[in-house]
């Protein structure tokens, strides 16, 4: 029988990649927010006890990293008491859960990559909040993955990439950080890999697949540098940016003052994955060429101006 899966989050960034990735491991339900709220416990529960889900794949999240320092209730109860409820039901019905947690779970002091035995330390509520729900969902899920992402884009939804597109567009400069580093990673790319780790842990050929893991693109970047590798592919596509790629400059953290405290190093060492699943993944420049591709060729932004002429080869 092909299992029933259950995708939260999918109108996120990551959700709607799942909903692809996962199609050919089962049936996969992905309730609207008023369907199943992560704030509303009542209606979740009735959910998974009408649906029964075989595996639950957790992408919803408050991810709202500065309004969580004042919304510190919100996102306890998005990402840390919601997964514990999702959590026990899966412990207490024998389902896999998959939650998503965050290279933000550290404070960053580490010189290396962060391997999964690294102690959490985070100075974030946003951080604090996903810590506790990975902890929740370890301690009730026993047959659960916890995948520790960073730094994640699409050519779909919020986030980085998307924002210094839109800055570029409209600024002849940019300042960015360029203390504190990471890896930009795909939700595409996180999507391939959850669906992989899922079958490979369903085909029973693993002995202990389960627990925390970290999933990144290969490489690293600082925000700034990340930023100007973005705005030199687009110049490169032929995009029309009222900035520049020597534009983009080089601030420090203390020059951008932010309500979260950002690590200064949150590169995850994947080692663990490449290991139990035999998987090594690609650099983040592949990514980043893929979406601003889907980008370039999305029917809804071809008739805008600056895409005018604008093409991409990969
Ligand atoms: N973005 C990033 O860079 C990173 C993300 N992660 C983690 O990865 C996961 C996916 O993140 P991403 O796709 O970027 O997140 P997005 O912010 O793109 O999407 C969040 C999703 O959560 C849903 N959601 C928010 N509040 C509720 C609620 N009360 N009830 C039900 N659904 C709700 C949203 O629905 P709606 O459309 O209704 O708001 C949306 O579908 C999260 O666990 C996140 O913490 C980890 C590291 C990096
Ligand atoms: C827009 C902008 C940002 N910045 C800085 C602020 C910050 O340090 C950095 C990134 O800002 P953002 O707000 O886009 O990214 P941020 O919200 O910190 O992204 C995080 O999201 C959560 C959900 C995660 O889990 C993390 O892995 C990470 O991806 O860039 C500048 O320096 N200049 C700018 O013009
Ligand atoms: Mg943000």
């Amino acid at each position: 029988m092909r299992p029933t899966i259950l995708v939260t989050g999918s109108s996120g960034q990551l959700g709607f990649e799942l909903l692809r990735a996962l199609a050919p491991l089962g049936k996969v339900h992905a309730p609207v927010r008023a369907e199943f709220d992560l704030a509303r416990p009542e209606r979740m529960q009735a959910w998974l006890d009408r649906v029964r889900p075989d595996i639950i794949v957790n992408a919803a999240a408050y991810t709202a990293v500065d309004q969580a320092e004042s919304k510190q209730a919100l996102a306890f109860a998005l990402n840390a008491a919601a997964p514990e409820l999702m959590a026990r039901w899966a412990g207490a019905h024998g389902a896999l859960m998959v939650q998503y947690s965050t290279d933000y779970v550290f404070d960053g002091s580490k010189s290396g990559r962060y391997v999964e035995t690294d102690v959490p330390g985070t100075r974030m509520i946003y951080g604090a909040s996903k810590l506790a729900g990975e902890q929740a969902v370890l301690a009730h899920a026993p047959r659960s993955l916890v995948l520790r992402v960073g730094w994640l884009f699409s050519a779909f939804g919020n986030n980085f990439l998307h924002t210094i597109l839109r800055l570029a567009l409209e600024r002849t400069s940019l300042s960015i950080v360029a203390d504190q580093i990471g890896t930009p990673t795909s939700t595409q790319l996180v999507a391939d890999v959850t669906a992989h780790m899922l079958s490979a842990s369903l085909s029973g050929k693993l002995s202990e697949p389960w627990g925390i893991y970290h999933v990144s693109a290969s490489g690293e970047a600082s925000w700034h540098e990340y930023a100007r590798h973005i705005v030199h592919e687009l110049t490169l596509d032929g995009v029309k940016l009222a900035c520049a790629e020597a534009d983009v400059l080089a601030i420090g953290s203390s020059d951008w003052p932010t309500p979260a405290s950002r690590p200064a190093n949150s590169r995850l060492d994947c080692s663990k994955l490449a290991q139990n699943f035999d998987l090594n993944l690609p650099h983040w420049h592949e990514g980043v060429s893929y979406a601003l591709a889907q980008l370039l060729r999305s029917g809804a932004l071809r008739n805008t101006r600056w895409t005018q002429g604008a093409r991409r080869k990969l």
